[in-house]
């Protein structure tokens, strides 16, 4: 049994207009709520439109069905990423390839194409720096001996370019586009890799609790591989026994923060060294709230 729910055409607009600007569908909900509709009623008409948008068909007009008997969805679902086999995200349909659930992981597929990942490199290449990670004691930047890549990052809307990808990643991670910090861009000549990390802040040095109280843990990444690599450089998990392949504009998506600073160590991961070729990934991470940069606190 169900019953039929209206709605105005209007709120239907607003729905269409914020998930393509990248809104999170729980953050939807929420402002229905706060305009006094029951949160039964709110998720079952966002619901409808993700629904849809993952289907590929049109959304619905002004009702929906809402079903009686059972109980509604929970408001947050466990995972952040949307369910279904295929993710609107902003301007690109991502299709996922596989998924876990617990941790939330997910192989997804074409994320960029292969005009966007050249275009990255080429911003990239005269930016690069030997990558460097801060030194658990002095919260200084120290050059890595773990990690024999190179770097660099872009500001969060630095140019057209990268403004389009930081709305499409959060429109795919499902989490408001200023909890993204800007792109981290890295080249891993052949025989380089990184040593198995996590990507939360642990809270061992001065500067990594500064960044946690003022945006926030980070809660997910997204490694996203900018070219083909011939052999070696693939993304592993060695807690959960996976495995992803570097392939051109593919992503390994995976979820370790619950949102309120806990943080889930099975996410440990690192890169295997290039073997034959090199190595070009950007990678997203997302956070509990605003990311405000260093910079950005100290300008005021
Ligand atoms: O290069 C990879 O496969 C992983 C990148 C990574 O772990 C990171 O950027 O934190
Ligand atoms: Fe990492």
């Amino acid at each position: 049994m169900s019953t039929v729910l209206r709605f105005q055409p209007a709120l239907g607009d607003w729905i269409t207009h914020n998930l393509d600007a990248g809104a999170p569908s729980a953050g939807l909900v929420d402002a229905m709520v706060g305009q006094g509709m029951s949160a039964r009623a709110a998720q079952a008409i966002v619901d409808a439109f993700v629904a849809a948008r993952q289907q590929g068909t049109a959304p619905p007009l002004d009702q929906v069905a809402l079903p009686d008997d059972e109980p509604a969805r929970p408001i947050v679902p466990r995972a952040r990423l949307a369910p279904g086999h295929r993710i609107a995200a902003a301007d690109r349909v991502v299709t996922v390839q596989a998924r876990g659930h617990d941790p939330v992981w997910a192989a997804l597929g074409p994320v960029l194409d292969a005009d966007e990942c050249r275009a990255l490199i080429d911003m990239a290449r005269p930016r690069l720096r030997p990558s460097t990670l801060v030194d658990p004691a002095s919260g200084r930047d120290v050059v890595s001996r773990q990690r024999s890549s190179w770097g660099m990052f872009f500001r969060p809307g630095e140019n057209a370019l990268v403004a389009r990808l930081d709305r499409r990643l959060s429109a795919l991670m499902n989490l408001p586009l200023e909890n993204g910090e800007g792109l981290q861009l890295l080249h891993y000549p052949a025989g380089a890799g990184s040593e198995p990390h996590h990507d939360y802040l642990a809270p061992t040095n001065a500067a990594n609790r500064a960044s946690v109280a003022r945006s926030g843990q980070r809660v997910s990444t997204l490694v996203t591989y900018l070219n083909d690599v011939p052999a070696g450089g693939q993304t592993v998990f060695p807690q959960l026994g996976l495995a992803f392949s570097p392939v051109q504009g593919h992503a390994c998506y995976f979820e370790y923060g619950d949102g309120r600073g806990g943080v889930d160590p099975r996410c440990l991961h690192a890169s295997t060294p290039v073997e034959e070729g090199e190595k070009w990934v950007v990678t997203k991470w997302m956070r509990e709230r605003r990311f405000v940069s260093a910079g950005e606190a100290a300008d005021g």
